[in-house]
C-alpha cells in the first residue's frame, strides 16, 4: 500500500527566522501575504529576503485578496515566488493570466457548486478551502464544517484544508478528510504575525494522531 505524506503549507510568514524554522521542519511551502490590511502582510523587500532563504523543495507562495494585475506583476518581478495564492474573487482568467501555478482558495458553504468551480479553474493546481467569514477574507483563525469538503468524485485536484486548524485539531482534520494538505497561520502564531517556534514544532509533530 502507498501511503502519501500530508503537505504542511505555513501562512503568513512575516519573518526570515519563522522561514528557516518552518524549512527545518520540512514543511513543503510558505505563504507571503500581500494584502495590506493583514497584520500578516509583507513588504516586497520583506518578502525578497525571506523568499531568499529557503532552500530547494520548500515552494515559497505569494497570496494575493482581489490584487490588480500590476500589484502580482511587481511581486513576480522582485521576488522569488513559485506559486500564487488567490484568496479573494478573482476570476479563472486573471488568476491565468500570469502564467504561473496558481492555487484558488474557495470561502467554505455547503452548497458551493463544484462542477462550476472546477469548470472555471480548470488550471489551478489546488483548490485551498477556508472558512467563510463575511469582511475577512482570510486568516480568521476558525474551523468550518469538515463534512462540507467536497468528494473525490465531485472535485479531482489537490485540496488544502485551512481555517482554524492548529496543533490540537490538524490530526483529526487529516484523519477525518484525508486531505492533500493543510495550511496553518493564526493557530502558529505567538501574537498576529509573529509565528511562535513551539507551536509550529507543536504542529508538526502532531499530523498524525
Ligand atoms: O492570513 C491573513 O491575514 C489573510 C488575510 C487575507 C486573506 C488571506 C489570509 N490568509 C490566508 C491563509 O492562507 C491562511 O493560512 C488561512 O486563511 C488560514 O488562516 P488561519 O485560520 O489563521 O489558520
Amino acid at each position: 500500500m502507498v501511503t502519501t505524506r500530508t503537505r504542511v503549507k505555513f501562512c503568513g510568514i512575516t519573518r526570515i527566522v519563522d522561514a528557516q524554522l518552518a524549512a527545518d521542519l520540512g514543511v513543503d511551502a510558505i505563504g507571503l501575504v500581500f494584502y495590506p490590511p493583514s497584520p500578516r502582510s509583507v513588504t516586497i523587500k520583506q518578502a525578497r529576503e525571506i523568499a531568499s532563504v529557503l532552500p530547494a523543495f520548500v515552494t515559497s507562495t505569494a497570496l494575493f485578496v482581489n490584487p490588480t494585475p500590476d500589484e502580482v506583476d511587481t511581486v513576480l518581478a522582485t521576488v522569488p515566488i513559485d506559486l500564487l495564492q488567490f484568496h479573494g474573487d478573482e476570476s479563472g482568467e486573471f488568476c491565468r493570466q500570469f502564467n504561473r501555478p496558481y492555487i484558488k482558495a474557495m470561502a467554505m458553504k455547503p452548497d458551493l457548486n463544484w462542477t462550476a468551480l472546477n469548470r472555471e479553474y480548470s488550471d489551478a493546481r489546488a483548490f485551498l478551502v477556508d472558512t467563510y467569514k463575511p469582511g475577512t477574507p482570510g486568516g480568521t483563525g476558525e474551523t468550518f464544517n469538515w463534512n462540507w469538503l467536497p468528494s473525490k468524485q465531485q472535485v479531482d485536484k489537490p485540496i488544502i484544508l485551512a481555517g482554524g486548524l492548529d496543533a490540537n485539531n490538524v490530526g483529526k482534520a487529516i484523519a477525518q478528510t484525508g486531505v492533500f494538505g493543510v495550511d496553518v497561520s493564526g493557530g502558529i502564531e505567538a501574537s498576529k504575525g509573529v509565528k511562535s517556534a513551539e507551536k509550529m514544532q507543536q504542529f508538526i509533530s502532531n499530523l498524525i494522531v
